[in-house]
């Protein structure tokens, strides 16, 4: 594997150092609901204010439309870091320009200091050279701890590499070294499964990842549109119909390589999206046109439990589910107990990874049995596709 620099090679004694975090973390009412990814974060941080850095956190959070939107604020989410870290976490409401200066000029070395969502400027996700000389001017060293944002070319993510020394931090380098010990020889057979809500940018990976797997099990918001592309009504559920080709041609390959797909065969579905609303079972061909499929149902549940028993690695990203909301959690988290007895029994190898992922096996109490949990969803799909990810390339020593 080709060398990163880490903080073993940083000098950040007495200097201003910009950590790109991933701050993404579920929240409900404005209170963070899944601290995994904060957590993952705290040695970088605390490592850096003890050897005397000025700890400057940058990160994303949510997908604002370009501009400030109070809805994105890092502000509660500042908070609890600082509650997990045990250390004041100051904050300012700007992450450029004469707010953000003049919160870094009064930091001592040891402070910690985040700086609102990156996002809320349009020049972040498009790596604008102008924008990114603004955040550099705040630092003099950037620490890239955002494994799970490394599929992007932000400016925080990737372009403060190309203007400051660059390193990796502590979570960057436990994920690509666990990653990679962990799937260098995957036992087969191996499953991709694949859910959520990140239809358009998860689906069109799908074909690149069935080379690497025997088995691709769909569920969750993704299984939708794959659904429709195989004439089943989906009534108002998330679906992304201009992927239908894509979906298709996932599909079709599929059954040219001799590779499984595993779609739900039913679904539990209700007609609001919220926690405790009236639902049912349906057949796939019976949702209704105002109904929305918010789980895999039974049938559905037993299918992927029975294909976990003759396998032998497990790579999972995506709720099968809306499993914040009560009784839709049923899909995942059955399915995540199953995954989570086979692995403490030595029978499956089980990796998986994602800001909501994660949430939802904390919440199936399953996380703790699982082989290894990684922060990342989008960014772990795209590594075992074999892509490069511009925020770890950005670190290799030349
Ligand atoms: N059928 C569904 N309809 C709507 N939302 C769904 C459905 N299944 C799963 N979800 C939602 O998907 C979200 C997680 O998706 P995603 O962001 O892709 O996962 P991760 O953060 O783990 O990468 C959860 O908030 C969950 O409520
Ligand atoms: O939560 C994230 O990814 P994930 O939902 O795939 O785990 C990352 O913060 C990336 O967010 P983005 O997909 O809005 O760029």
């Amino acid at each position: 594997m080709t060398a990163f620099r880490t903080l073993d090679q940083a000098d950040v004694k007495d200097k201003r150092v910009l950590v790109r975090l991933d701050l993404n973390v579920p929240t409900e009412n404005g209170k963070v609901t899944d601290v995994t990814r904060i957590e993952r974060a705290a040695p970088t941080i605390t490592e850096l204010a003890d050897k005397g850095a000025k700890v400057i956190l940058l990160s994303h959070f949510g997908r604002p439309k370009g501009g400030p939107d109070p809805k994105y604020s890092l502000a509660p989410v500042a908070q609890a870091v600082g509650e997990v870290i045990g250390r004041p976490v100051g904050f300012a409401a700007d992450c450029i320009g004469a707010v953000a200066e003049q919160a870094v000029a009064a930091m001592k070395p040891g402070d910690v200091l985040c700086l609102e969502n990156t996002r809320f400027h349009k020049e972040e996700e498009k790596n604008d050279p102008a924008f990114v000389k603004q955040l550099a001017q705040l630092g003099d060293v950037w620490v890239n701890d955002a494994f799970s944002a490394a599929h992007r070319a932000h400016a925080s993510t990737e372009g403060l590499g190309h203007v400051l020394p660059a390193y990796a931090g502590r979570s960057m380098q436990a994920e690509l070294e666990a990653l990679t010990k962990a799937l260098e020889q995957p036992k087969r057979p191996v499953a991709a499964v694949v859910g959520g809500a990140k239809v358009s940018g998860k689906l069109d990976l799908l074909g690149n990842l069935l080379d690497k797997v025997d088995v691709l099990i769909i569920g969750g918001g993704m299984a939708n549109t794959f659904l429709a592309a195989q004439g089943h009504p989906v009534g108002k559920s998330l679906c992304e119909p201009d992927l239908i080709p894509t979906a298709n041609d996932i599909l079709a390959k599929a059954t040219a390589s001799g590779k499984q797909i595993l779609l739900p065969v039913d679904a539990v579905v209700a007609e609001t999206f919220a926690a405790n609303a009236p639902s049912r079972v349906a057949g796939l061909d019976d949702v209704g046109p105002n109904e929305m499929i918010l789980d895999i149902g039974p049938r559905s549940v037993e299918h992927v439990v029975s294909e976990l028993e003759r396998l032998k690695t497990v790579l999972w990203n995506g709720p099968f589910g809306a499993f914040e909301l009560t009784p839709f959690d049923t899909g995942t988290v059955t399915v995540a107990e199953a995954a989570a007895e086979l692995t403490a029994a030595g029978k499956l190898v089980t990796v998986a990874g994602g800001g909501d992922t994660v949430a939802a096996l904390n919440h199936a109490g399953a996380a703790d049995r699982f082989t290894y949990i990684s922060t990342a969803g989008g960014a772990f799909l795209e590594w075992l596709e074999g892509k490069a990810l511009p925020g770890v390339d950005i670190l290799k020593t030349k």
